[in-house]
């Protein structure tokens, strides 16, 4: 099926029958991607007094109850109430779901014993490109990012700058391939949250930072119509399924 789509006057086609799923999931069967400390989530069936509810065990259904922080354990999409006192759901904050987006890949650099994206790595990568996501793919691109344990590993984030950059462009959703824009231990600092989400400012509620996704290395960077869908949770982060589209 394609779809016809009108942007600021130019026109796209994107191919619905070819979606490119960039989430990672729940998967029990494989080593789970994980962050934060956490043990990995559980899905198991529910029991009503000795019956297991499960097929397999003779009862009518499958019946499985999850265990989950959207934080560690999945593709999530935040919004600013990660980091306020207020309590601010992204399900009613993020009321729109499809973006023209630009995948970008760029490899941490050093700096002070850390692997960081600066300011100008976004730069170089974006050029005056005008988006309303980004979609940053770090370097090593390797497959186990989506099974790899981070807790303790000083995972690469961005600079301030960088944040302060893509917030400066208009860039209303960014999408990375790691726990966090922020280094994994800051004191608290969280500088690109913020520096994102403009805390200090005229705040952006319907900004949102979507983390732990996974970009196969046959997607080529460039422009991509992005699909941003999240599971209905009234919570600061929720679970969520991007999909790129080529534009054709
Ligand atoms: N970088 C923060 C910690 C942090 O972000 C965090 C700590 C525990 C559990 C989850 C966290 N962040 C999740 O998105 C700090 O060092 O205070």
């Amino acid at each position: 099926m394609i779809a016809e789509i009108k942007h600021n006057s130019k026109k796209y086609k994107i191919d619905l029958s070819k979606p490119i799923d960039i989430s990672i999931p729940i998967d029990i069967q494989t080593q789970n991607v994980n962050a934060w400390y956490l043990d990995d989530p559980k899905i198991f069936p529910e029991q009503f007094d000795e019956q297991i509810i499960s097929v397999s065990e003779g009862a009518a259904v499958n019946f499985n109850s999850i265990q989950f922080n959207p934080h560690s354990h999945i593709t999530h999409t935040e919004c600013v109430g990660h980091i306020t006192k207020e309590v601010l759901s992204v399900n009613k904050n993020l009321s729109q779901f499809f973006f023209f987006a630009e995948v970008v890949t760029v490899a941490p650099e050093s700096k002070d014993g850390d692997e960081v994206i600066s300011k100008k790595q976004l730069q170089l990568a974006l050029g005056n490109k005008k988006r309303e996501a980004i979609v940053i793919r770090t370097l090593p691109n390797v497959k186990d990012k989506k099974g790899r344990r981070y807790s303790n590993t000083n995972p690469p984030y961005l600079l301030e700058e960088a944040a302060i950059y893509l917030r400066e462009k208009g860039i209303q959703h960014l999408l990375i391939d790691l726990p966090s824009v922020d280094r994994e231990k800051d004191e608290g600092l969280l500088l690109s949250h913020n520096a994102f989400w403009n805390t200090k400012g005229e705040i952006r509620l319907d900004a949102t930072i979507t983390e732990f996704i996974y970009i196969p290395n046959s997607v080529k960077d460039g422009m991509y119509f992005l699909n941003l869908m999240i599971a209905p949770f009234e919570n600061d982060a929720t679970p969520s399924k991007p999909i790129l589209y080529a534009l054709e």
